[in-house]
């Protein structure tokens, strides 16, 4: 399988680089093109993979091809590699709130599209993906899709009206967490602990409880039960937390980012 990148940035290169440790692909198997070739070098120094001259070449080379562009940039994009399409490439785009829809009119009759939102954390195979499949694309593309994106984490086929749903919950997801972990850190630091310890403490304890939520056949309640003793602490910051408005905070973040995605849609 030949596999193409248009727009090396953090996300596309996260998922190639992903792919190419994970064995999904070989590196000389995958044509990576950007707007300034030195971005699309860089990756290729990083990974192995091959410069083409431009983003029609990788069009036409590749069996599937990511669109890693922003999202203002993929309808220009499908205007240039068109001459190129529908042909055999199957493309998958993960710009955030840009339809299936707008990019099939973009595009030749029977292009082969599918919508993904992956996250960040793919570049270590830990990524949360979810995908949606094109009214021309067929099992088999959403199949190779499927391939490429769980070889960097767990990939879910969902409704496209859902796509911004996912892009709230785990697309920017990662964010929120490092914020989290950001802040616990800084509050360690407050209480007394070294800034390596209490950054130490914070992330093994993210990386423990959702390992915990993961594994154990507990909900999440259940498990913050166990950890929250009568007249304990964890009640004493669990109350400060909410007496803050951490839940709403989360769910007004959350809100907001999905808003932002049906808000590119309707721009586009
Ligand atoms: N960063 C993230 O956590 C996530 C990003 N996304 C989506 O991924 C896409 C890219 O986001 P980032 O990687 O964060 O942005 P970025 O700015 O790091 O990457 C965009 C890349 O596209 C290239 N580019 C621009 N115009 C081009 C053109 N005409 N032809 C070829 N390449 C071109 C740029 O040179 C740049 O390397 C966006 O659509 C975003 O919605 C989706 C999920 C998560
Ligand atoms: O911030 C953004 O727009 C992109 C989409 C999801 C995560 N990053």
């Amino acid at each position: 399988m030949k596999i193409g990148l248009i727009g090396c940035g953090r996300m596309g290169g996260a998922l190639i680089e992903g792919a190419i440790t994970a064995g999904l692909v070989a590196s000389s198997d995958v044509l990576l093109s950007s707007r300034s070739k030195e971005s699309a070098q860089t990756l290729a120094d990083k990974c192995g993979a091959v410069v083409a001259e431009n983003n029609s070449q990788v069009a036409r080379e590749s069996d599937l091809v990511l669109l890693g562009c922003k999202p203002y940039q993929i309808i220009d994009i499908l205007n240039e590699i068109s001459a190129e399409l529908p042909g055999d490439t199957c493309l998958v785009s993960v710009a955030a709130g840009i339809t299936l829809q707008s990019m099939e009119g973009a595009s030749p009759e029977g292009t082969r599209i599918i919508r993904a939102m992956p996250n960040t954390p793919s570049l270590i195979g830990m990524g949360a993906t979810g995908i949606s499949k094109g009214s021309h694309a067929t099992d088999a593309d959403i199949a190779i899709a499927q391939k490429l994106l769980g070889s960097v984490g767990i990939v879910l086929e969902t409704r496209e009206d859902q796509l911004d749903a996912v892009t709230g919950v785990s697309g920017s997801g990662p964010a929120y967490v490092y914020t989290f972990i950001e802040e616990l850190a800084a509050q360690g630091v407050k209480e007394g602990l070294d800034a390596d310890d209490a950054l130490q403490l914070a992330t093994q304890t993210v990386i423990g409880a959702a390992r915990m939520v993961e594994q154990s056949p507990m909900s999440p309640a259940e498990l913050r039960n166990q950890v929250t003793s009568p007249g304990g602490t964890t009640l004493a910051g669990l109350k400060a937390l909410t007496d803050s408005g951490f839940e709403k905070s989360v769910a007004t973040g959350v809100a907001a980012a999905a808003a932002r995605s049906r808000e590119i849609a309707a721009e586009s």
